[in-house]
């Protein structure tokens, strides 16, 4: 791993510690995650692997950017918010080269990036039907970069040079260091009592790797993804840190057998479970659904499932709430002014304009709950009106159908089918059009799986009655 040895030393050379009897760094197969950290000896549940100083992560709290810029200066030009403080920080360290205190470091990182963000428009039409397209923020980016960065550029060109921009502050760059961030920032908190001063409150948020306090005993709970979309809302921007090494350790869905706690000086990774000589030391992303694993890493997880195929157990595909109503008013013959009514009640109740599907192949109560709000006879409108409450649905015949043509519909929005996308697996493919097909297959799965489900049900009703029947002529006999 020569690419990684200066990098190495630097850490070791600022007070970093990485206990190199007990884990070492190598390249694995690119499905493994390329470059990540394996176990030279079999390491128990609770041993530290690396620590980090907080002085060596990299942030707006660490960088000398705010300070050179004026921390007034840097909130009047919007640099607190969002990732764009950040990010200049970046490229100012990285333009500082090795007169950085991140200069190794920095070097070290990914100049490329296999996310769609970076994906010609023909290969991002392989994502048609998933939602990845929608979530890339290409053009929120652009206009970020636009609006605060090149003004904050102009606006001290002591600290920015016309030579330098035109290599370190490019559009190109505020799109790669987005792409490090997003793909290896930590949310590291301040130390319970650290000062709240000015410069602790620029920047902006990511969250991907989670730290963990540790417990009592030095041991913590991995969080959940719930709790990483709780966390999510509440992050502060100046919290987003770069982690040297740390960011080093790759990710599979449930593998994880390391994990980052955090203490008042430093940041430390240690096992959470025993791991064996010559295994992968793996950290979580929150154990992502393909989607988002593609749309923020690049990668995908493809692990055996009990149904004997390959894929992710953690995916789950997104279904708008209009698709719902669409049916229900042509089936039910509602009127549009009806239905635009109602999904306005909903929405203000609360209610979601987009359901999320899984694995348990379920249909979430509230989904039917909506589909059966937008069907509802006026008396029965009225009195859910009045009474503050969506109705309660019932999985009758009805209701199947309607649940049954959603799903067809939400299948219709992919291009290929399912069959089509487990045979284009089976030969080569680009990487881009491998990681769409997977992303796509997964979602299509589960929308088939609750398909049949239904059917089911309808079924098994069927069955049913049939015996009820039966049962009545007999004892009519
Ligand atoms: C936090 S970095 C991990 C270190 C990274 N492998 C490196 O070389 O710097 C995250 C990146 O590692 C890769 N990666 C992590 N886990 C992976 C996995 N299970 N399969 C494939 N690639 C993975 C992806 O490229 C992802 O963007």
């Amino acid at each position: 791993m020569a690419d990684l040895d200066d990098f190495t030393a630097w850490f070791e050379q600022n007070n970093g510690f990485i206990d190199k009897e007990y884990m070492g760094f190598t390249v694995f197969s690119p499905e493994e995650g390329g470059r990540g950290a394996v176990a030279l000896k079999d390491i128990p549940e609770g041993h530290t692997l690396f620590t980090i100083p907080r002085t060596l992560t990299l942030s707006t709290r660490t960088s000398e950017l705010p300070h050179a810029f004026g921390l007034e200066a840097w909130k009047s030009a919007n640099l607190h918010q969002g990732w764009a403080g950040l990010i200049l920080c970046m490229m100012w360290e990285e333009a500082k080269g090795q007169a950085s205190k991140w200069g190794p470091y920095l070097a070290s990182l990914p100049s490329r990036f296999d996310t769609p963000v970076f994906w010609s428009d023909e290969d991002l039409t392989l994502l048609e039907g998933t939602t990845v397209v929608g979530k890339l923020g290409r053009e929120d980016a652009e206009r970020t970069y636009n609006e605060i960065i090149v003004p904050a550029l102009q606006s001290h060109p002591e600290l920015f040079s016309a030579e330098a921009a035109e290599k370190y502050y490019t559009l190109t760059q505020y799109h790669l260091m987005g792409s490090r961030i997003l793909s290896r920032s930590f949310d590291v908190e301040r130390w319970e009592g650290e000062g709240d001063d000015e410069e602790n409150e620029a920047a902006n948020t990511s969250r991907d790797m989670d730290v963990d306090e540790p417990e009592p005993q030095g041991e913590a709970a991995p969080a959940s993804a719930e709790d990483a979309v709780e966390e999510e809302e509440e992050e502060d921007p100046s919290d987003v840190a770069m982690v040297p090494v740390a960011d080093l350790l790759n990710a599979r869905f449930e593998c994880e057998n390391a994990k980052l706690f955090y203490e008042e000086k430093v940041l430390k990774m240690i096992s959470t479970k025993p791991i064996k000589a010559g295994e992968q030391i793996w950290n979580t992303y929150g154990d992502l659904p393909n989607s988002e694993l593609l749309r923020r890493y690049g990668h995908v997880d493809l692990l055996p499932l009990p149904n004997g195929k390959k894929g992710n157990p953690g995916d789950v595909v997104e279904l708008p709430a209009n698709i719902v109503a669409a049916v229900v008013t042509e089936k039910l013959g509602t009127s549009q002014a009806t239905a635009e009514e109602r999904i306005d009640w909903w929405l203000e109740e609360g209610g979601d304009d987009v359901y999320v599907l899984d694995n348990d192949l379920e249909i979430p109560p509230t989904l039917a709950s909506f589909a059966k709000l937008i069907g509802l006879s006026p008396e029965d409108w009225k009195k859910a009106k009045g009474k503050g409450k969506p109705p309660k649905a019932i999985m009758d015949q009805s209701m199947v159908e309607i649940l049954r043509e959603v799903l067809r519909r939400r299948l219709q929005q992919y291009p290929t089918s399912e069959v089509e996308d487990e045979k284009a697996l089976e030969g080569e493919l680009p990487l881009n059009a491998r990681h769409a097909t997977v992303v796509r297959l997964g979602e299509k799965r589960i929308l088939s799986g609750i398909l049949s489900n239904l059917k089911d049900v309808t079924k098994r009703k069927r069955d049913e009655e049939e015996r009820s029947g039966q049962k009545g002529k007999k004892s009519r006999k």
